[in-house]
């Protein structure tokens, strides 16, 4: 991966140092009966790489959808530069907010570079005409868009598959080529919805270098991710939702450090706290598996390496099915 910032310059939409580039406040969105997202502030400001955390229906995507025009808030106000949101993703892209998705939303049957001069489309002026006519406005349109595509997988490690399938690279792979097309729209916001879901420690540590190279870029970032370490590391700021509300914002010592979030992530929950319903399941789940192992290892003189490796593949947590799946295993 190329993390020399100097190379790459600074981003077409970059900001002014100390500017508020996004500027979200009091967000709800209902679904029906259910309130996903409520009454939610958020800033970010030039420079800066904040981070959502909460745990699992905490509202974070929904929240995230509501920044990018996919969902219209049933409340509130979403200012990007100090202009309202337009109401549709596309318009909201061209106004210079780009994002990438939990589950990778990649062109499996194009190439890697195409998939990247797809994202360049809100950029490019060329109309329809010029593409059919196929005049040399458009040729020096399109070589231009391919320069700058080529720079782009550059910069995420990839230039040298750019000819490959999409769907043929390895998932870490998958991930930086989201990215890549995302900034392909050269915003001055980048949304990473769980960036390392699936990674190993090593992809991990190259993101993580990657998500700073792109703020040296001058683009401002919001980042959601269960990896607690990654997000600590990472983030001058840090919210966290839970049951769609901002429980607490600060810098990571802060939050780290705040009983409430040791509650719902790391330790014990305690009374009334939003996440005591969901660390009770898991603490369940934990004991009933703990006494299922012992029961177990009391019926059977001898142990089996087939025992032993059932008891490594469904974890000592007892997760089943989506707790299970990379990614997940930080959502305590
Ligand atoms: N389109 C929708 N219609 C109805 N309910 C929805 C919709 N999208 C999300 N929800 C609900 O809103 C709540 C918040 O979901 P959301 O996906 O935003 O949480 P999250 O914090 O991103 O969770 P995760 O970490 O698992 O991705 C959940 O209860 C979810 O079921």
């Amino acid at each position: 991966m190329t993390t020399d910032t100097t190379a790459q310059g600074t981003a077409p939409d970059a900001t002014a140092p100390g500017t508020t580039v996004l500027d979200a406040r009091g967000v709800t969105m209902r679904f029906g009966g259910l309130t996903a997202v409520r009454g939610v502030d958020l800033t970010v400001g030039s420079g800066e790489i904040v981070g959502l955390i909460g745990p699992n229906g905490a509202g974070k995507t929904t929240f995230f959808n509501c920044l990018t025009g996919l969902y219209v808030p049933t409340e509130g106000e979403v200012r990007y530069k100090g202009a309202v949101l337009p109401p549709k993703s596309f318009k909201v892209t061209a106004a210079g907010i780009a994002r990438t998705f939990q589950n990778i939303r990649l062109f499996a049957n194009m190439t890697v570079l195409e998939n990247v001069l797809v994202g360049r489309h809100t950029r490019t002026k060329e109309g329809f005409w010029s593409a059919v006519l196929r005049g040399p406005g458009f040729h020096k349109a399109e070589a231009a868009s391919r320069t700058r595509a080529m720079e782009l997988l550059d910069f995420v490690g990839l230039a040298d598959k750019a000819d490959h399938l999409a769907r043929n690279l390895p998932y870490g792979e998958q991930r930086k080529l989201e990215i890549a097309r995302a900034l392909a729209s050269e915003p001055g916001l980048l949304l990473l919805d769980e960036p390392t879901a699936g990674m190993n420690p090593q992809e991990t540590r190259a993101t993580e270098e990657l998500v700073f190279a792109i703020r040296d870029m001058g683009i401002a970032i919001l980042v959601i991710e269960h990896d607690m370490r990654f997000i600590f590391n990472l983030c001058d700021r840090v919210a966290v939702l839970v049951q769609g509300e901002k429980l607490i914002e600060g810098d990571s010592a802060t939050v780290q450090g705040d009983e409430r979030v040791i509650a719902a992530y790391l330790g014990e929950p305690f009374e009334g706290d939003p996440g005591a319903e969901e660390a009770a399941e898991v603490a369940q789940a934990e004991a009933h598996a703990a006494g299922t192992r012992a029961e177990t290892a009391t019926t059977k003189d001898t142990g089996t390496a087939t025992d032993t490796a059932t008891d490594t593949a469904t974890g000592s947590t007892g997760a089943t099915g989506d707790d299970a799946t990379p990614g997940k295993e930080n959502h305590r």
